[in-house]
């Protein structure tokens, strides 16, 4: 990873919509070589703000920043781009399209057609090449413009809804494709509502709700905010962690129970009482993302 490359920032992001607030003074920053998923719900505010990123809607506040400066359209115009509405041409060639792209891009006829290929073929499409894109099924049209987006080796990703409609194959040639420029340092933003590949995927997420952060940061990081839970094993009955004070027993059965401690003295206090009555088992449980992103939204 090459980690002096720029890192993407939205700093104060507000846009409104007559009387609807859709991003409300959002802020978070997308480090070079980092996947980051954009999750929220409907209407969260996660397409207006890829839109701002990408100087297609103006700001009504805060400023968006490419290597520490405000951006410019020429850093833009080297961003890969998949937005929410798409926008290639269904009644034209698809490798012809992608070339035409690559060259808006500033890629040479040659190099835009030879990428497209190699990239296509990477998708399993290298025998529809010349195919029109209405030809294709929705999720192949997908692969298509995930292409488009990336086809120039672009110094930035901002991805809206990638994943949705492809088949668990098509994400994993999608995911490798994503991880070669990863490896070359590019940020990379992609919003989604499939919380699972999100948590394989990411390595730091930023949850919106209501045009608002509610969270943002590594996956370690929001780990380590939420309650923390511990699974425990003490025979024959696991019970009498209910009287134990700070310690909240989300889950009893048997001699296993699941608890959520205050703080470390907790920890200590469970810890005493168990060795003298039979502790085979405590572990902390590792929240996953999508564990996260409903504590929360909640
Ligand atoms: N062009 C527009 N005109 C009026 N309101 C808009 C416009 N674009 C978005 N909105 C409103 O802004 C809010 C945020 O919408 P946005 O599409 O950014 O959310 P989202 O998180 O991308 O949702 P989804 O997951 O459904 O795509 C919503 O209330 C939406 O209705």
């Amino acid at each position: 990873m090459t980690h002096d490359a720029p890192s993407l920032e939205v700093r104060n992001l507000t846009r409104r919509f007559g009387e609807t607030t859709a991003v409300d003074d959002v802020s978070f920053t997308v480090e070079p070589g980092r996947m980051t998923g954009f999750v929220g719900a409907n209407g969260a505010g996660k397409t207006t703000t890829m839109r701002m990123i990408m100087g297609v809607l103006t700001v009504h506040g805060g400023e968006v920043l490419w290597g520490g400066r405000p951006i410019a359209l020429t850093d833009r115009t080297r961003f890969g781009y998949m937005p929410e509405e798409r926008g290639l041409y269904p009644k034209q060639g698809i490798v012809d399209q992608l070339t035409y792209l690559g060259q808006l891009r500033g890629m040479t006829r040659k190099d835009a057609a030879s990428e497209a290929t190699r990239m296509l073929e990477r998708f399993g499409l290298g025998d529809r090449l010349k195919d029109k894109l209405e030809s294709l099924s929705l999720g192949n049209q997908q692969r298509v413009q995930i292409t488009a987006s990336l086809l120039h080796r672009p110094t930035a990703l901002v991805l809206d809804e990638p994943f949705s409609g492809l088949d668990p194959v098509a994400v994993d040639s999608m995911v490798d494709l994503l991880r070669d420029r990863l490896r070359e340092g590019v940020p990379v933003l992609f919003s989604s509502h499939q919380l699972d590949l999100v948590d394989r995927l990411c390595d730091s997420l930023v949850v919106l709700s209501d045009g608002k952060v509610m969270a943002s940061g590594t996956s370690a990081q929001l780990r380590s905010r939420g309650p923390r839970q511990f699974s425990i094993t003490t025979a024959p009955d696991a019970g009498w962690l209910r009287g134990v004070p700070g310690v909240r027993v989300v889950d009893v059965d048997g001699p296993h129970a699941v608890l959520e401690l205050d703080d470390e003295g907790a920890q200590q206090r469970v810890l005493q009482e168990a060795v003298g009555r039979g502790l085979s088992e405590f572990t902390p449980i590792v929240a996953s993302l999508s564990d996260i992103y409903r504590e929360v939204t909640r």
